[in-house]
């Protein structure tokens, strides 16, 4: 039984992700089409704690499915960890006759959103991040068009590094996660690829790898590290110690976060804003929208934050027997 429902807010909060927009956009469309009138907070949740707040229709947002970042802006708001912040910001949506919320970020912004539930404020957290390290969810909302950009640049340094015939060390972002360089890694044909999440014996997975490949008429070298293994520069140092081979580091940065979105980024953010807005029409709060084997359901915020995700095993082991 849908409850009724008139007025939304939705916010990205966090990282910003390729899709946001696709997500702000179906939001507002999804929304729109059953006569509720949306709210946009900017900045995350500092724009509900400082009341910086635009409103939005269904024309407002023509034109950007196909933009990188987010128009509502994002931010990483300390203030929000504070009783004071919090009450703060659920007195604003309040005030503002705001009955539901949608939450677009990481598991950071889902704590924000599991608060403001249970101040009372119907909340909807909706998985937006490159990382894709929401442990309830197959899939979070950027990080596909972030593995083809990383590739982008990756298939253009292998150009310079075969010429040379050199080894490039990469880091790739995902914070505490090695999913985007394992995709990626897999997607360039790594020679090795350094996961938080996975042992790896330096001396045969890396360095006897490398050996036997140059043996075997391989020229170059692409070693994938995600950020949270550890220093890109510490690899390449021991790689070039262990080998003699002329290494060079390249760090991919906050170019992983930006470009337009790709078609699958696009589909999900407009599959998951819509399933959020039915998820607040339906009474719901302190809900998380998940892809579920590419089934776009919701779960709880609490039961979803307590599951974690390991790596694709799958991947991994194809990656370890053809990357030789
Ligand atoms: N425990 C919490 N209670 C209330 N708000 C929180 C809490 N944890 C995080 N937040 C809010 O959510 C914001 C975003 O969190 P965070 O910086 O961890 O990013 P994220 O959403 O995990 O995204 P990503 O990791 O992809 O950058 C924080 O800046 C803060 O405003
Ligand atoms: O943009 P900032 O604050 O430097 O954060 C970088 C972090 O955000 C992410 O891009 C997304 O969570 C991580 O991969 C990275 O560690
Ligand atoms: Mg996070």
């Amino acid at each position: 039984m849908d409850k009724q429902i008139r007025r939304i807010g939705v916010l990205t909060s966090g990282g910003d992700a390729p899709g946001m927009n696709a997500l702000i956009r179906s939001v507002v469309r999804s929304a729109s089409a059953h006569d509720i009138s949306v709210l946009g907070i900017r900045r995350g949740y500092s724009g509900l704690i400082n009341g910086d707040i635009i409103e939005m229709g269904a024309r407002s947002v023509d034109g950007i499915i196909r933009k990188g970042g987010t128009m509502l802006y994002t931010a990483r708001c300390k203030e929000m960890l504070t009783e004071e912040g919090l009450q703060k910001a659920a007195d604003t949506c309040r005030y503002l006759g705001i009955d539901g919320l949608i939450c677009c970020g990481g598991d950071g912004t889902f704590r924000g959103a599991q608060a403001l539930s249970r101040k009372g404020v119907p909340c909807i957290g909706v998985p937006g991040t490159i990382d894709n390290d929401i442990g309830c969810s197959d899939y979070t909302i950027g990080f596909d068009t972030a593995c083809n950009t990383a590739i982008e640049c990756i298939d253009k340094l292998r150009d310079t590094m075969q010429s040379h015939e050199r080894c490039s060390v990469v880091e790739v972002m995902g914070r505490r996660a090695g999913h985007l360089a394992l995709q990626v890694g897999c997607a360039v044909g790594a020679t090795a690829i350094c996961l938080p999440e996975r042992q790896l014996d330096f001396d045969t997975e890396i360095v006897e790898r490398m050996r036997i490949g140059r043996i075997k008429g391989r020229n170059h070298h692409i070693i994938i590290v995600a950020e949270g293994y550890g220093s890109a520069q510490d690899v390449a140092d021991q790689i070039h110690e262990a080998t003699g081979i002329d290494t060079r580091v390249t760090i991919l940065g906050h170019i992983q976060r930006g470009g337009s979105p790709s078609a699958m980024d696009r589909v999900m953010a407009t599959r998951m804003g819509y399933a959020a807005v039915r998820a607040l029409m339906e009474g719901k709060t302190n809900r998380v929208v998940v892809s579920d084997n590419n089934i776009v359901t919701d779960i709880d915020i609490e039961e979803g934050l307590a599951q974690s995700k390991d790596l694709n095993q799958c991947l991994f082991e194809a990656q370890q027997t053809v990357a030789i």
